[in-house]
């Protein structure tokens, strides 16, 4: 059982959202709550690159208050830990208070604040009740965020999605902050933009729910990132405290590194983070570490795993069983020995192209660095695109190939990447 307050006992007094902010050092580059894949492993990654707040994959309220198995395999003896995994968000999705409360209760000795999932847009929540579908019971989330604030000796947190009726929004995130979230996390995508539907999250409706809502909330913006440049750019356009990162995250560690432009911090090569990744590993004791790894290896080599097939054949044959040597020697020392030979063979330049209508500008980045993912057109991969467009500006500045036109670059508006929907999205405004 969790630890219980006693009958009668006055509720604890605890940090308010602005005072919490402080007291964390202001964070602003935050990695993203991600089922399977924001474990602690991950999280120590992704700090040293940079991030300075992360939140851990949503857990299952329920039956992280009733299984200890469950908590066991997905809340180790590290997690939260002072000297190396913090600051620290605990999320939960739910849809019975008294769950949330003693799933919560097991954690808040061990994490900074607990947050509520209220975007979870899949299937398995629709069947569950929870996340994005509790959108349509606000007396619901009501209870939910206010039990924790009652009883809970650490702060309460939500992270949202958005309606297209932007006054419901904004309804939605007051009624959610009332009851008692100090921060908010705002996801500028609709519960219908997911899979093929992504489309881009809209930072001006963002802005608009910033803007009105009270000064001193801390408000954290989430969706578009894809590269480091786009953090400052979202703070600037939405007025936003700190920007969550999931995808571009995965793809690059790399992406909240803006302290300086070394493409090693912010496009590491991917022996070289493949390596670093790999002995935080070895040191982070539990399940859910070692159940990512294969994950989050595909994400970061994706550009990488097509031109070296046999690295990607014996990546997909990882599995559980693997000893950590086998995997050393099998797939690290391997990626280690490919990139160095790679590296003394090729040019390794990123190349950065015009600021787009969108506000940012495309890089062509050497595929044995992290970078983010474009989604494939055509059967074009993005990247491919990027670099064609890239490579079509430059030629057009220097006014060489005139006459023949790169057939690829308009297709570029049509890839479905935040980037690229910015671009076909401001246009679209512009017009
Ligand atoms: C692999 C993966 C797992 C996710 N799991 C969660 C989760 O556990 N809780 C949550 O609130 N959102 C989850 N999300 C959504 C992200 O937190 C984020 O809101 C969304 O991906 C948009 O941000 P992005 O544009 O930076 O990817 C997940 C996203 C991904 C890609």
């Amino acid at each position: 059982m969790a630890p219980v307050r006693e009958m009668g006992t006055e509720a604890p007094t605890k940090l308010a959202g602005p005072e919490l902010y402080e007291k964390l050092g202001r964070p602003h580059k935050i990695v993203a709550p991600m089922v399977d894949q924001s474990e602690l492993a991950w999280r120590i990654l992704s700090r040293r690159y940079g991030a300075d707040l992360a939140y851990t994959p949503m857990y299952h309220a329920r039956l992280f208050a009733t299984e200890q198995h469950y908590r066991d395999a997905n809340f180790g003896p590290l997690d939260g830990d002072a000297a190396c995994d913090r600051p620290l968000v605990v999320q939960f999705c739910a849809n019975d208070p008294e769950y949330l409360l003693q799933a919560a209760k097991f954690v808040e000795n061990r994490c900074d604040a607990v947050d509520l999932n209220l975007g979870c847009p899949q299937g398995i929540a629709r069947k569950g009740h929870y996340g994005s579908f509790l959108m349509e019971d606000w007396d619901l989330v009501r209870s939910l965020i206010a039990k924790l604030h009652a009883e809970l000796a650490i702060p309460v947190t939500a992270k949202i999605r958005v309606y297209d009726d932007w006054e419901r929004s904004l309804e939605y995130a007051r009624i959610v902050l009332d009851a008692g979230a100090q921060f908010i996390t705002i996801h500028g995508r609709t519960r219908e933009m997911k899979g093929q539907k992504t489309g881009i999250a809209d930072w001006k409706l963002l802005k608009y729910l910033r803007d009105n809502l009270p000064k001193d909330q801390v408000f954290f913006a989430n969706g578009n990132i894809l590269y480091p440049e786009d953090i400052g750019r979202c703070i600037d356009q939405v007025g936003c405290d700190g920007v969550m990162s999931a995808e571009g995250n995965l793809h690059n560690p790399g992406v909240f590194w803006t302290e300086t432009d070394e493409k090693d911090k912010q496009f590491p090569r991917i022996d070289k983070i493949s390596r670093e990744y790999f002995e935080i590993l070895k040191t982070t004791p539990g399940e859910a570490s070692r159940v990512a790894f294969k994950s989050h290896m595909f994400k970061m080599l994706r550009n990488f795993l097509p031109h070296h097939t046999d690295i990607r054949d014996k990546l997909a044959r990882v599995t559980k069983h693997h000893t950590l040597d086998q995997i050393e020697t099998e797939i690290i020392e391997e990626i280690e020995r490919t990139v160095e030979k790679v590296c003394e063979e090729s040019k390794d330049v990123v190349v950065t192209g015009e600021v787009e209508e969108w506000g940012g500008a495309y890089k062509q980045i050497p595929y044995w660095r992290c970078q983010p993912y474009f989604r494939r057109v055509d059967g074009k991969s993005g990247q491919q695109v990027v670099s064609n467009l890239i490579q079509d500006r430059k030629r057009k500045a220097e006014n060489i190939d005139a006459e023949q036109p790169d057939p690829e670059a308009p297709k570029a508006a049509r890839l479905e990447e935040p980037g690229y929907r910015a671009a076909t999205d401001s246009a679209k405004t512009a017009a």
